[in-house]
């Protein structure tokens, strides 16, 4: 079978604290898994190592057959990655905001308004980043993830500080880029979300994969119901 992510035996340890033990996970073009468990559980550190902002302990991680640890410029030219938090560029205004993160991509500004459109941003794109609400500046962090349409795109609790309007727009962004063949990867403790997206679920508990369930989709709410079970005997 021919996957485009390949996770193998990824480890890390921080000085004497070992965050994540071995695990190993797959994914095919179109697919995407949803990584959950409880605070602390390790999935920030799998997606860091998978999105090549930190590198492993032991193991290896590949994309379209490109390893990160072999071609850094490559395997990145594959992924869009949206953090957990806001860390820098504050005073750019949104359109600068994409604009200088899509210019490593060759974004084009045809483009960068589609996006704009897209996170509902228009009436904010000549706005400092430090002036927008924390599910604003979530929508314009995931529009810089997706700008550059990569092959793998991979999300740090992408629907934090979203309202309910915003967290339907974003399954139903995911579900059509799902269609359009990306690969998608993402953490979340919103099990309704999982449900709706996530074909193969990882729950994760101090730093070790638990267990891996399947999604048919053919009972979202039955399904929410069994994950949140996950959780209780955490
Ligand atoms: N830079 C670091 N140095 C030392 N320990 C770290 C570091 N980063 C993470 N950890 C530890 O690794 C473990 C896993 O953390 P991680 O952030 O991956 O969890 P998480 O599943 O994403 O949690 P949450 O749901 O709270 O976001 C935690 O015990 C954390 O304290």
């Amino acid at each position: 079978m021919n996957f485009l992510l390949v996770v193998d035996e990824i480890s890390k340890t921080f000085k004497k604290k070992t965050a994540l033990f071995p695990i190993s996970l797959q994914a095919k073009e179109g697919e995407c898994i949803v990584l959950t468990g409880g605070n602390g559980a390790g999935k920030s550190t799998l997606l860091h190592i998978i999105a090549g902002i930190s590198v492993p302990s032991t193991g290896t991680v590949k994309i379209n057959s490109i390893d990160f640890l072999k071609d850094r410029k490559k395997y990145v030219s594959n992924i869009g990655y949206m953090p957990d938090e806001f860390y820098a560029q504050q005073n750019l205004t949104v359109s600068e905001f994409l604009r200088f993160y899509g210019s490593f991509r060759k974004v084009t500004d045809e483009r960068i308004r589609e996006v704009i459109k897209l996170i509902g941003l228009e009436e904010k794109r000549n706005e400092e980043v430090k002036h927008l609400s924390k599910g604003m500046r979530q929508r314009l962090l995931f529009g810089q993830a997706i700008c550059a349409k990569p092959a793998v795109l991979i999300m740090d609790e992408p629907t934090n500080g979203l309202d309910p309007y915003w967290i339907n727009v974003f399954v139903d962004l995911i579900k059509q880029m799902k269609k359009n063949g990306t690969t998608v990867i993402f953490s979340t403790h919103m099990m309704d979300v999982t449900a709706e997206v996530g074909d193969k679920i990882l729950f994760m508990e101090n730093g070790k994969l638990v267990q891996t369930l399947r999604n048919d989709f053919s009972d979202p709410a039955s399904f929410t119901v069994q994950l949140l079970k996950l959780y209780r005997k955490t």
